[in-house]
């Protein structure tokens, strides 16, 4: 590469101290620190360089990924890494392995499910590496049912064991990630039987391989379930299946923290809260609504830094230094209006991240003190938030895709194998669709809570709904002219009074049926726009809300408003449906909104490169040669074109066989 800055001048026009963001976007200095030494330390390792993943077959990537993780093992134990540390260097060595499950997966399920002498048996063996884990939920028949979970642990009193048992091909179980070929043990999920009596679905610590051969043990059939969408993406890893055919294991291996099996076969409640285990959901939820915010700004920094590279049309109209240019694409307003958003929401995701992590913390000190009273709304909270910023984040990668035109298809753009990669996080942990269903429940159980036409005092996130009667009754939105738009109660008030409206006709219509959950089944799709109004007006308003904070560094805060009015008046255009009909705008306050959008996109524009340089990503960590960022887009498409096992020959390999006959008119006596 010529060594030179495509991206200078775009770099010249930022308006805000981009050190200072880098900051704001890591969460705390010491964050930004940790993050940008490890990001380098992965960054300048040879062994993990990852740009020919997409070539390579099944076996070589599986192959080349268990390399990776050995090493990653290797150099946190050589350099002492301590655990945030470690999984800051998983994260930017950014290929799914065993590890993940492992570490995201199998040891919080014993943190939270197993008892104190179960976590100091399990957790040393498991922190070392000795053993691997995995986290075995679904069945091939079920997943968001887990209720509906076959898979069945009997509890034999004669040799104080369990039994492990798949009594049908549908209880096999079906996508636990490195329980196809590397996991030593798993926690099982099984319906627990005493005495014939069926207690329900419970964890329990399963071994499924040897420890000195890595051969499947007696009554344990194990393997892949085979190739993944995408080229790379998730086939670095072994989703697997298994089935146990009547597998023995001691019964302390049954995660006894909240319930028990005694050595006589009574089943009986710990003194430990049930609601207890639901802290770890909300957990890996919020650190999965973290990654939308990652995966969606990678996307976007790819398809900003290549929009500002990438000219199209225009040259008549356009003279740098004597000479005629296209127009950059990032110039053209509907590339804006679709790139600008996109990265208002990666922002608006980052902090309600942040908002989620001290939402989760607080829970986990109050259910320590046995206070339960916020779990159902943290809950919700995470189960809905996880869902939107999830969908989102998917759909705004393909967006990214096809902003870099041609040569977003391309592997090398970086962008197919991070869709692919993240996609998932749709389904997994809960479907999107189910969540929202789960956040529409609870919505409606507030709602019938509350004493009829009166204001009403709530906490937390449907605090709002306490002023039933104001936005019901005499709220009226009173914007009159574009400005008007950049006033964030303005912006809060008109989000609260759809989600509530959308809430509160939902409510009522579930009162014409006599039959309430066949009420809630028909009106089931009105009910997910309404949970998705709720979590809309989470996201906005706590981006105002850290927009309320102190926020150091020359222009930063500046930036932060305008990508927040961005994100929400977005909203409001794309949902004008919603704020319509709902009474809560009249059409021509929406108009209004699209106005500002307009000059909101001009304003961000001159900051978008910098912004987006904010993220702190490495070229090694983003993988994409569209998105590099020095922006020397041009020679990378073509070395990475040549480097392709295609072009190893100039002649096809094939051309004898395949194509010198047809030329020849040779096909019909050519042995095929
Ligand atoms: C990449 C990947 C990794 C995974 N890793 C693991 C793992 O490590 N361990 C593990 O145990 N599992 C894992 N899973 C499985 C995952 O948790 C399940 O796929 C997920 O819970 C969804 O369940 P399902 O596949 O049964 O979907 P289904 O529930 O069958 O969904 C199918 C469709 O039905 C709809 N639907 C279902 N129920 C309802 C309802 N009540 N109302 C309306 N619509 C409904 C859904 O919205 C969806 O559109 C993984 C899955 C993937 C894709």
């Amino acid at each position: 590469m010529d060594g030179s800055d495509h991206l200078a001048h775009e770099r010249s026009k930022a308006q805000f101290d981009v050190e200072k963001m880098k900051i704001v976007w890591a969460g705390s200095l010491y964050a930004f620190q940790v993050s940008n030494r490890i990001a380098r330390l992965v960054a300048g390792d040879p062994a993990f360089r990852k740009e020919n993943r997409a070539v390579l077959s099944r076996r070589e990537l599986f192959k080349n990924t268990l390399r990776k993780a050995a090493h990653a093992w290797k150099r946190i134990t050589e350099l002492g890494l301590s655990e945030e540390e470690a999984s800051w260097l998983r994260f930017y060595v950014d290929e799914l392995s065993y590890a993940y499950v492992h570490w995201g997966m199998f040891v919080p399920a014993i943190k939270g499910s197993g008892t104190e002498d179960q976590q100091n048996k399990w957790l040393p063996l498991a922190t070392n590496m000795q053993i691997i884990g995995t986290y075995a939920q679904t069945e091939l028949g079920h997943g968001s049912n887990v209720r509906g979970l076959e898979t069945t642990a009997s509890f034999d009193p004669k040799t104080d064991e369990f039994i492990i048992h798949s009594p049908t091909l549908t209880s096999s179980k079906w996508w636990p990630g490195g329980l196809g070929k590397i996991a030593t043990h798993a926690v099982v999920y099984a319906r627990l039987i005493t005495d014939g009596q069926d207690h329900g679905v419970h964890g329990f610590i399963v071994q499924l391989r040897s420890l000195d051969d890595h051969l499947p043990l007696p009554g344990i059939t194990v393997g892949d379930i085979g190739m993944k969408f995408g080229s790379g993406a998730f086939n670095s890893i072994d989703n697997g299946f298994v089935r146990f055919d009547h597998v023995h294991i001691p019964r302390n291996q049954m995660l006894m923290r909240v319930s028990q099996v005694t050595r006589e076969g009574k089943y009986v409640h710990s003194n430990v809260p049930r609601q207890l285990v639901y802290g770890a959901m909300v957990y890996v939820r919020q650190i999965i609504v973290v990654d939308a915010s990652i995966a969606l700004s990678r996307a976007v920094c790819i398809a900003a830094r290549y929009s500002a590279v990438r000219r199209q049309f225009g040259s008549e109209n356009h003279e740098i230094s004597g000479t005629r240019v296209e127009t950059q694409v990032i110039d053209y307003k509907t590339q804006q209006s679709r790139l600008f958003p996109l990265l208002a929401s990666a922002y608006a995701f980052r902090f309600i991240g942040e908002w989620l992590k001290w939402l989760y913390t607080d829970l986990t000190q109050k259910l320590e003190a046995n206070d339960f009273s916020t779990l159902p709304e943290a809950h919700a909270c995470t189960a809905g938030l996880k869902s939107l910023t999830t969908s989102a984040a998917a759909d705004g990668i393909e967006e990214c895709r096809k902003l870099c035109g041609g040569h977003g298809y391309l592997t090398s753009s970086g962008l197919p194998e991070l869709y692919a990669v993240f996609v998932p996080a749709c389904t997994y942990e809960g479907d999107n669709i189910v969540l929202l269903l789960q956040v529409a429940r609870f919505l409606m159980k507030t709602i019938s809570k509350l004493p009829s036409g009166r204001n009403y005092k709530l906490s937390g996130a449907t605090a709002y709904m306490g002023h039933m009667e104001h936005y019901l009754i005499k709220y009226s939105c009173n914007v009159q002219k574009a400005e008007d738009w950049l006033k964030p109660n303005t912006i809060l008030e008109a989000f609260e009074a759809r989600a509530i409206r959308m809430c509160f006709a939902c409510a009522q219509n579930l009162t014409k049926f006599a039959d309430q959950s066949e009420g809630f089944s028909e009106l089931s799709t009105d009910l997910v726009e309404a949970a998705i109004a709720h979590c809309q007006l989470i996201v906005v308003s706590k981006f105002i809300k850290k927009l309320r904070q102190n926020i150091e560094g020359n222009g930063v805060k500046q930036q932060l408003e305008t990508l927040c009015y961005i994100y929400a008046l977005h909203l409001i255009h794309k949902n004008s449906g919603d704020f319509l009909s709902t009474g809560c705008l009249n059409p021509k306050q929406a108009s209004l909104a699209n106005d500002q959008l307009r000059s909101l996109y001009a304003k961000v524009r001159p900051n978008v490169i910098a912004l987006v340089d904010a993220f702190n990503y490495s070229d090694h960590f983003l993988g994409s040669v569209l998105g590099c960022y020095d922006g020397n887009v041009y020679p990378r498409l073509y070395e990475e074109a040549c480097k392709d096992p295609l072009n190893d020959s100039v002649v096809a390999d094939g051309y004898g066989e395949y194509i010198q006959p047809l030329l020849n008119q040779q096909l019909l006596n050519a042995r095929l």
